[in-house]
């Protein structure tokens, strides 16, 4: 071991310490309108601090949707930076939403960018995608590991357009038969398995996505299994906006439940800069509920 907490370990205190629900940070131009806010990067800035102001000290976890600053340019990129360091040192645990995939090398490369300690874009976990196969995010998996910081692989996401290619049933590979959602699954599980040989820790560090609105049955998971050991993280987008509910959140996910991250922007974000703090406040009650 390293001395470097991994990722899992401070998931854990964070759902421990504040419940699943975790804040996007999606400035829409609509909703800087709300905000008061000019569609900018400045606007986009103060949008963010706000919503940090809010979040922090409610709720564990934060995702910004890189996309939405990526549209500011520079400048745009300048304020997120600002944005995620201010997030975590209000001790946020920051997701970064950048769906990053290609070739081995390039991969790890976004990964230095967005998870080496003390860059500019340092954040606790990033999403990535596998498919260019799950040998070309061994090496990222390899370097956030040792820097104590998670990943998120898209496996079986909320849109209804994914499900065509990830219910894709594979031909080749050591996973003939599975389809696409459920080999990066198991894929994700055995990465957590093997290093729990090492480590130890109740919930891995590497998690998939796995959309609130999808029937994952349909998409070949099995939500009645035995629970995987260690744990795994599930950052579940589509509940508010897209219509899932704290309810579902044990009718989705079943035997994944104890590590879904219950992820809403828009939902949350809609009730502008006044009624934001009173919003996050009521849905952590819900999920706190829905978990038991
Ligand atoms: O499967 C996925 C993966 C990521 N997302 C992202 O989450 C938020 C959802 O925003 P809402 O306003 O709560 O609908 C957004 O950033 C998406 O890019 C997703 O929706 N589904």
């Amino acid at each position: 071991m390293n001395g470097v907490t991994p990722f899992g370990e401070r998931l854990a205190a964070a759902f421990d310490a504040h419940g699943r629900l975790c804040v996007g940070l999606d400035p829409h131009a609509s909703l800087l309108d709300v905000w008061g806010q000019p569609d900018s990067a400045e606007g986009v800035r103060e949008f963010g601090l706000r919503v940090i102001e809010a979040a922090a000290g409610r709720v564990g976890i934060l995702k910004p949707q890189v996309a939405f600053f990526e549209r500011h340019g520079a400048a745009g990129y300048a304020a997120l930076e600002r944005l995620l360091r201010e997030a975590r040192d209000a001790g946020l645990l920051v997701i970064a939403d950048v769906k990053r995939g290609d070739i081995g090398s390039s991969v790890a490369a976004y990964g230095e960018a967005w998870l080496t300690p003390g860059s500019s874009l340092e954040a606790d976990a990033m999403t990535i995608s596998a498919y260019q196969g799950l040998g070309s995010i061994e090496q990222v998996s390899r370097s956030a590991d040792a820097a104590g910081k998670g990943l998120f692989v898209l496996a079986a996401t909320s849109n209804p357009e994914a499900a065509a290619i990830q219910r894709a049933v594979l031909q080749q590979s050591s996973r003939a038969g599975s389809t696409v959602a459920q080999a990066i699954t198991h894929g994700v599980i055995g990465w957590n398995e093997r290093r729990a040989d090492a480590a130890g820790g109740d919930l891995g560090s590497m998690g998939v996505v796995f959309g609130a609105t999808v029937d994952l049955r349909l998409a070949g998971i099995d939500t009645d299994a035995e629970p995987p050991r260690p744990g795994l993280p599930v950052l579940a987008p589509g509940f508010g906006h897209q219509g899932a509910e704290p309810g579902d959140l044990r009718l989705r996910f079943g035997s994944y439940a104890s590590g879904v991250i219950a992820s809403e922007s828009r939902s949350l974000l809609g009730a502008g800069p006044e009624g934001i703090a009173d919003a996050i406040a009521r849905r952590i009650d819900q999920y706190g509920a829905a978990i038991g």
